[in-house]
């Protein structure tokens, strides 16, 4: 899978750097006008990664994407010519890099399992639908009430994001071939309870992360309705998914799962996880 980690990586930067070349050199970006030519561009380096890479083409199509979306992002956060939308270049750069790294670091810790949905874009119709209500929030909120876009609140919100990456990431490449994104419902040979590193701090980091991450997306975009609501709905979804991913868990290493039960906690608030009737002693 090596190929496939090279596409992906040169992909995402052919995107950056064509978008950074072509507004530093080509466009002035001084006008809402320049900046939406400057988007239409971020085609070209998407069809010249397609083409190069045409045999790993849905990778190079992704990737390519992505990194377009992040150096869009970047202009959006950094440019002075739409304070009200910093926030939201902020958030560009943190999704895009998000599902990216997902991809680049599956294909380094689980070549075995890496395949186009290792990027995490076709999540779940719930995980889109979420992001497009933050999109609408934060677009009536600017327009509404632009005041509210704070820039300290955002860079916070950066700073969550940050942590969440770091503890997601850190997560797999603890637990390397032992971590896949869906949950295994059957024992391979190789599968080895994993309880060293960031795991021996909780029993779930790469969800502490994600759950973090999902909220700190709503902080940076300064959203006090969507923070709510990923918090209730994020804290839903680990709570199911950790009872069903443990159930599973004691089924595959019995008691060497409930003494880890017993030791370490599951490190998201108010969540237990499966609890077995009879604990081992
Ligand atoms: C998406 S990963 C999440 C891992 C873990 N819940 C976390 O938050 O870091 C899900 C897969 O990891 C495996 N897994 C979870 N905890 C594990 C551990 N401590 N050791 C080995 N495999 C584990 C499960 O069998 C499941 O297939």
């Amino acid at each position: 899978m090596l190929s496939e980690l090279r596409v992906a990586v040169v992909s995402f930067l052919v995107g950056v750097v064509f978008m950074v070349t072509a507004a530093n050199l080509f466009l002035r970006i001084s006008s809402f006008g320049d900046f939406l030519t400057w988007t239409a561009l971020s085609s070209v380096p998407v069809f010249l990664s397609c083409a190069i890479f045409h045999k790993s083409f849905q990778v190079a199509l992704r990737a390519s994407g992505l990194g377009c979306a992040a150096a869009i992002g970047s202009f959006l956060w950094f440019s002075r010519l739409f304070p009200t939308f910093h926030p939201f270049g902020a958030y560009m750069c943190i999704l895009s890099f998000f599902h990216w790294s997902e991809y680049v670091i599956t294909a380094i810790t689980s070549p075995r399992t890496l395949s186009i949905d290792s990027f995490l874009l076709n999540h779940s119709k719930a995980y889109w639908i979420a992001a497009s209500a933050s999109w609408l929030e934060f677009a009536l909120e600017a327009w509404l009430i632009p005041g509210l876009k704070s820039e300290v609140i955002c860079w916070i919100g950066v700073l969550i994001c940050t942590v969440g990456e770091i503890l997601r990431k850190g997560a797999m490449l603890t637990a390397r071939s032992n971590f896949t994104h869906l949950i295994s419902t059957r024992k391979r040979n190789d599968h080895e309870l994993v309880t060293h590193g960031l795991y021996s701090l909780f029993r779930h980091p790469s969800y502490v992360g994600w759950f973090w991450w999902s909220i700190g997306t709503q902080i940076a975009l300064v959203n006090p309705l969507c923070v709510v609501a990923y918090a209730v709905v994020s804290w839903r979804f680990f709570n199911e998914r950790i009872y069903d991913e443990e159930l599973y868990l004691i089924n595959f290493f019995r008691d060497d799962y409930v003494h880890y039960q017993q030791r370490v906690p599951v490190g998201l608030p108010f969540i237990e996880g499966f609890k077995p009737e009879f604990s081992a002693p």
